[in-house]
């Protein structure tokens, strides 16, 4: 590796909860060395659209040594679905993959989740490394460990934690990324900045234009920040007995709505209006100020992320928000601001406080 990646390590109590995040360019090429001697076989899973990455990591194994398959899987959140595990896992049965082989994830957040959940479950667990091809990849689902699928009731109801072996962000695959999937991971660099890192909204609000592009020194500095925050909470907390609820801040309503939309709106997209509405309420409650809770609408539009959902939705997304993953019986709990990176937890008994900063944010 060279001396212009940046390294952020990400620790924890078992030896599998530490690996590092290598950020840089060129970087898929540093695979095999990654995936160390012991490994034999790897599969490698990635979605139609990002075929001649995977080929291009699969000549690159093959030229290490290795034995390597592919699992093509469907794009986006098709992927994050049981029958596609399923289709993986007959892939690994039928050609004998023990414990001492490997699974590559190289895609989005929807592959590595899916990639990351079937090597959490096959034979109990086996070695995962992810290699993020999106800004979203990047900067937030490679790192931490969590995995997951979607069911018909809603987003990552079934999943595990299961760090990777490692993670390489290798810049140069943005080059192909589509702006609107660039938007979509910025929501989440917003999301680090507003609960960890304000010096991320200063960059953003400082360079409106070069945040969006994938050359720029700026967003380089922005990706690694977002990591860096990633990381240090996902070291203290990778289970979520407590911090690592903080990086669900969005999430909530966002998560309700990406399943009322089929899937249709981008998962940042989503996690913007949620952040707008998260606003709302700790401002209803007294928690954020009002510029601070105005900070997010500034940046956000200035982003040209969404701010706003439909009105006539509201029961859907109540539905949707009582099966989210924080909700302990009938206490709806959110991840709301006490200020800029000071994070708290808001329980909610009484859904008219919920109906009322939804109307703030309903269109
Ligand atoms: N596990 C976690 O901690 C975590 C964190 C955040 C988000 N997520 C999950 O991640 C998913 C969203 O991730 P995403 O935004 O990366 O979506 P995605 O994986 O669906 O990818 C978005 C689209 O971009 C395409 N793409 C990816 N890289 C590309 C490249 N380099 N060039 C051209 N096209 C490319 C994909 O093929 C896809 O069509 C959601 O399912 C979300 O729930 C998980
Ligand atoms: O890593 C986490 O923890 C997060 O909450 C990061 C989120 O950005 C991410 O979308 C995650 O998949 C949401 O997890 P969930 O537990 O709410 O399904
Ligand atoms: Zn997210």
């Amino acid at each position: 590796m060279n001396e212009l990646n940046t390294v952020i390590k990400v620790t924890g109590t078992a030896p599998t909860d530490n690996y590092d995040v290598v950020v840089g360019r060129g970087l898929l090429a540093n695979l095999p060395e990654l995936l160390g001697e012991r490994v034999k076989r790897v599969l490698v899973i990635h979605p139609r659209a990002l075929r001649a990455t995977g080929e291009a990591v699969r000549e690159d194994l093959a030229a290490a040594g290795f034995t390597s398959l592919t699992a093509e899987i469907p794009d986006a959140e098709e992927g994050k679905h049981i029958q596609v595990a399923s289709f993986c896992w007959q892939v690994l049965g039928q050609n004998d993959f023990t414990r001492s082989d490997a699974i590559v994830a190289v895609g989005g957040g929807a592959v590595t989740d899916v990639a990351g959940f079937v090597a959490a479950t096959w034979l109990r667990g086996v070695k995962v490394v992810h290699l993020p091809t999106s800004l979203l990849g990047m900067v937030d689902a490679s790192v931490g460990g969590k995995t997951g699928i979607n069911t018909a009731e809603g987003k990552n109801l079934v999943g595990a934690f299961h760090p990777p072996a490692g993670v390489l962000v290798d810049l140069d695959t943005l080059d192909t990324l589509p702006p609107n999937e660039l938007l979509s991971g910025m929501a989440e660099v917003v999301k680090c900045g507003f609960i960890a890192d304000p010096a991320i909204l200063e960059l953003i609000e400082a360079n409106p234009e070069a945040v969006k592009d994938p050359r720029s020194d700026v967003l380089r500095e922005l990706i690694e920040r977002a990591i860096t925050v990633k990381a240090r909470v996902v070291s203290e907390d990778l289970t979520e007995t407590g911090l690592r609820e903080t990086l669900n801040y969005g999430h909530t309503l966002g998560h309700a709505i990406e399943h009322a939309e089929r899937y249709s709106w981008r998962h940042g997209a989503a996690v913007s209006v949620g952040m707008m509405f998260a606003a709302e309420l700790a401002r209803s409650v007294g928690r954020l100020s009002d510029d601070d809770a105005d900070r997010h609408r500034r940046i956000l539009d200035q982003l040209g992320l969404p701010l706003t959902y439909r009105r006539d939705r509201w029961q859907a997304l109540l539905d949707g928000m009582r099966r989210d993953k924080k909700t302990r019986g009938d206490l709806l709990r959110f991840v709301v601001l006490d200020g800029i990176g000071r994070p708290g937890i808001l329980e909610v008994p009484d859904p008219s406080l919920l109906f009322a900063a939804y109307q703030e944010i309903a269109s």
